[in-house]
């Protein structure tokens, strides 16, 4: 079992095309933006963040890529970065690790590259994290568009593989604010004896105190994006709240 005891918080800078945002339901077009993503990225390290979430929504849709701006995030940042976005390939990977990230997630690659996925997390260890992105219990890949297989076998198959974290999406929560869904993670943790980071409908403080009540079957930490740019709380209150 993971052995922390405080819920960790990753606030999430999502980046299409150079700026900010955050989707409902991860659906191209449904975007408002924040800004710049550096000043945004900036703003979670002063408000105390430990970790950040850092995605390039434009490689994971297929919509070209931010790739120079996110390193330059990913490398300005004293604390440690989470990277996702279109990591799919030895050269994407290389470039990702290259920014001095902390770990990458994958979301597609592990359901459409397998093998490569094996490979990369007999390698790099636990700078391998492996996004679960789910509408029920199928996962999506390429931007959420496309069915990727059953969240259960792929668990399994993973962890056979030694993949030491799961990123846990519920892809009809994310960016709704409507709470985080519970039994889904609760499931995902009676599943793995890995870790898990919970995302996806975070709106409160409350909901933070729930996640941080499942530490113990394995969530260790939560991804928070609209909620904090919509100032339903601050950074540095859902910090005190999970302490
Ligand atoms: O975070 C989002 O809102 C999001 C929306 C739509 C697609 C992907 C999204 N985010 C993250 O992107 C990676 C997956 O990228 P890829 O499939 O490896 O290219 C994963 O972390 C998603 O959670």
């Amino acid at each position: 079992m993971p052995n922390a005891s405080k819920l960790e918080l990753l606030p999430a800078v999502d980046v299409r095309d150079g700026q900010a945002v955050r989707l409902v339901h991860g659906e191209s077009g449904s975007e408002t933006s924040y800004g710049d993503p550096l000043e945004a990225a900036l703003a979670w390290q002063r408000a105390g963040a430990e970790w950040l979430h850092l995605v390039d929504l434009d490689a994971a849709f297929g919509t070209g890529d931010n790739r120079a701006q996110i390193a330059e995030v990913a490398r300005t940042m004293d604390i440690k970065v989470e990277l996702s976005g279109g990591i799919r390939d030895d050269d994407t990977l290389a470039a990702a690790l290259a920014t001095g990230c902390r770990r990458v997630n994958l979301g597609t690659a592990a359901l459409e590259t397998p093998e490569w996925v094996a490979k990369v997390i007999a390698e790099h260890g636990d700078k391998i994290a492996v996004g679960l992105d789910v509408r029920g219990t199928t996962l999506r890949g390429r931007g959420w568009t496309r069915d990727g297989g059953d969240l259960y076998e792929t668990l399994a198959r993973l962890d056979s593989e030694g993949c030491a974290r799961y990123v846990v999406t519920d892809i009809n929560k994310d960016g709704t604010l409507q709470g985080p869904n519970v039994e889904l993670l609760r499931n995902v943790c009676a599943a793995t004896d890995r870790p898990v980071v919970a995302s996806g409908g975070v709106s409160s403080l409350d909901d933070l105190r729930v996640l941080a009540s499942l530490v113990p079957e394995g969530v260790e930490g939560a991804i928070v994006g609209k909620a904090l740019y919509a100032k339903a709380f601050t950074l540095e209150e859902a910090l005190a709240a999970v302490s």
